[in-house]
């Protein structure tokens, strides 16, 4: 998988993730009136919302970006009926050629993350039948409890020749309560980054490892860092746009090649016809405004990587 997205982010010349991450609140009323007259204002009304929503969104931009990445839990709050509609857009971005990054951010006990890991990413074993619950292509995993919380998940991904996103610097104002705590006279998320490059060495596709790592964009000194702890790891990169992330903070985060870094916005691109720089669009075409948002996306982070050159 790790070939198939470096392969769609040399395609589309983007190497960004549109985020979809969708709160009843970004939905606009008219997609929610039409949801709510079929299935009330219930969870499956909510679920059918957000999935409608998506839909819009992936049909209006899939043809200018590699990947997506649905927050789960965006769906897990409607219950059952969200997590179809979490199964739906994973199987419908996957139709559309897109490469899926489950951002479920698991990790547990080694025998618990094992089943998080076959039902994200592997298959699961019901008597002589096996299925692909949520087959995601990348999961983001949490490394808080060790190696054995991360393990499982990597043999389920050589298994499936899948991937993960290992968190170690994370983009949130108190990230560094932990991260950034010094341990043998260097920060944590050195640590952790270190035993990411470790891990994806065993773990190798053609030039990146299956093993990449989340850094926020809003942490640019420390993304530079870990560049270079890293070299052959994807680092996917949160905080762009809503977060304050902008394109000239992020051309460290990228390798000589071009290559190495894929950078997330959420809000910023499905909810962009709520800000006034897309207001001409009107809600009734909120996925022609996300359209114009992914393209100024890229445009910035492309710009700034052309002008560090
Ligand atoms: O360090 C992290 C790790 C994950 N995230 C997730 O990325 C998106 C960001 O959304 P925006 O709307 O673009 O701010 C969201 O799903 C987070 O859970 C992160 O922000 N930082």
């Amino acid at each position: 998988m790790i070939n198939k997205l470096i392969a769609n982010i040399k395609k589309t010349n983007a190497p960004i993730v549109v985020g979809l991450d969708p709160m009843l609140n970004y939905v606009p009323e008219h997609v929610q009136k039409k949801a709510f007259a079929e299935y009330g204002e219930t969870l499956e009304g909510a679920a059918e919302a957000v999935w409608q929503f998506n839909k819009a969104i992936v049909d209006a931009t899939y043809d200018l970006i590699p990947a997506v990445k649905p927050q789960v839990a965006m769906y897990e709050q409607f219950g059952v009926p969200g997590m179809a509609a979490y199964e739906k857009t994973v199987s419908y971005c996957q139709e559309k050629g897109l490469v899926v990054i489950g951002d479920i951010k698991r990790g547990d006990i080694g025998s618990t993350s094992e089943a998080y890991a076959v039902g994200h990413l592997g298959h699961v074993q019901v008597g002589s039948k096996s299925y692909a619950g949520f087959h995601e292509d990348f999961a983001t995993v949490n490394p808080y409890l060790g190696s054995d919380g991360v393990k499982p998940f990597i043999k389920v991904c050589k298994e499936e020749k899948k991937g993960i996103f290992v968190l170690v610097k994370t983009s949130n104002p108190s990230s560094g309560e932990f991260q950034d705590r010094i341990i043998d006279g260097r920060p944590l998320y050195e640590w952790v980054g270190e035993q990411v490059a470790a891990w994806g060495e065993e773990h190798m596709g053609d030039d990146y490892s299956y093993v990449g790592a989340v850094v926020g964009a809003t942490y640019p000194e420390m993304g530079k860092v870990l560049r270079k702890v890293m070299p052959k790891s994807y680092i996917l990169v949160p905080g762009y746009g809503a977060q304050g992330g902008k394109g000239k903070d992020l051309v460290h985060f990228f390798n000589e090649d071009g290559l190495g870094a894929i950078v997330n916005s959420s809000r910023g691109i499905i909810a962009a016809y709520k800000q006034e720089k897309y207001a001409e669009f009107g809600t009734e075409n909120f996925a022609d405004a996300s359209r114009a948002a992914v393209k100024d996306m890229v445009e910035d982070i492309s710009g700034a990587l052309a002008a560090a050159k």
